[in-house]
């Protein structure tokens, strides 16, 4: 089957440069994504992109290049609940990846065991408006008791301003949660401001909450350019995330979220992004924690 990529639709970075940041041993990108091939994997009916192929040697290539030791690969929502992209990469991937799928109520046992024995540790609830169509909190408690048996934890990804709302669900999660990308904080608010401040509350009161400091290029106002036009990339996320990173040190992940879907106006380098990551981490013990700690406690326990 031919699928067709979403007009405008942003390729990954090509030729990535190599970090100088020497990531430390055992480094784990902690969220990125295979996209099909779509002749072998088909994008899912209901997705709200098409994105380009991507695949996992493309994955583990860029692995390899930047100085990670292991991938946590994500479902994204083009592939909907249909998992077996994701399954094949874990598969292929000699213990070197985990991954967080996407099921819906009618998963059976047995497909939660074959997951789980591919090395999925997690399943991904989405409610960002652009990417996925509501589903009943009963139908997400549900499934979130079925995971939990496995030792899987939940990563939840959401819109700032839908916070309050899904404040009371989240927190009434029964296992570890795990945050995409801050909550997509509006950086233009302060760090200290009400909104993030609901944020911070929800980690600081609930100890089972991590979240991942990823995705600047999703969230930056200023951009991969600082005004100055000095390549000071993404300057107006670092507070966000270094806030995070010294505060919870041991609730925190990174990841390049390779491919990068759905970028509208620039692409990364993704070696660019690795070479961010002291600004939000700033001394060996941090890194350690961010890179290598945490994301091995909770895939590779
Ligand atoms: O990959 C990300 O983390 C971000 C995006 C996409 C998805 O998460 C997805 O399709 O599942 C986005 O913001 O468009």
């Amino acid at each position: 089957m031919e699928f067709t990529k979403t007009p405008g639709w942003l390729d990954w970075y090509t030729g990535p440069s190599k970090p100088r940041f020497q990531l430390p041993a055992g480094a784990v990108d902690a969220h990125c994504h295979v996209f099909g091939p779509g002749d072998k994997f088909p994008y899912a009916p209901e997705r709200k992109y098409t994105p380009c192929d991507a695949s996992k040697e493309q994955l583990f290539a860029l692995r390899d290049h930047l100085g990670f030791d292991k991938n946590v690969i994500v479902q994204a929502t083009c592939h909907g609940s249909d998992n077996r992209a994701l399954v094949d990469a874990l598969k292929a991937s000699n213990g070197k990846a985990k991954g967080v799928a996407t099921v819906n109520r009618n998963v059976t046992d047995a497909e939660l065991q074959e997951m789980h024995a591919a090395g999925v540790r997690g399943t991904r609830f989405n409610f960002v408006k652009r990417l996925a169509d509501f589903t009943p909190r009963e139908v997400l408690l549900e499934i979130a008791n079925r995971i939990a048996p496995l030792g899987w934890h939940v990563v939840i990804y959401f819109e700032a301003v839908d916070l309050p709302e899904l404040y009371d669900f989240f927190t009434a999660l029964p296992t570890t949660v795990v945050v995409d990308h801050m909550g997509r904080p509006d950086v233009s608010k302060p760090v200290t401001g009400p909104e993030f401040g609901l944020f911070l509350k929800m980690m600081r009161e609930h100890s089972n909450i991590w979240s991942k400091v990823s995705c600047p290029e999703r969230l930056s106002v200023s951009g991969p350019k600082a005004l100055n036009g000095e390549q000071h990339a993404y300057q107006d996320v670092v507070p966000f995330a270094k806030h995070l990173v010294e505060t919870f040190p041991d609730r925190v992940l990174w990841g390049t979220d390779w491919p990068h879907p759905n970028l509208k106006d620039h692409m990364p380098d993704d070696g660019l992004l690795v070479d961010y990551i002291p600004q939000i981490a700033p001394t060996a013990e941090l890194q350690r924690k961010l890179l290598v700690d945490n994301p091995t406690r909770l895939y590779w326990s």
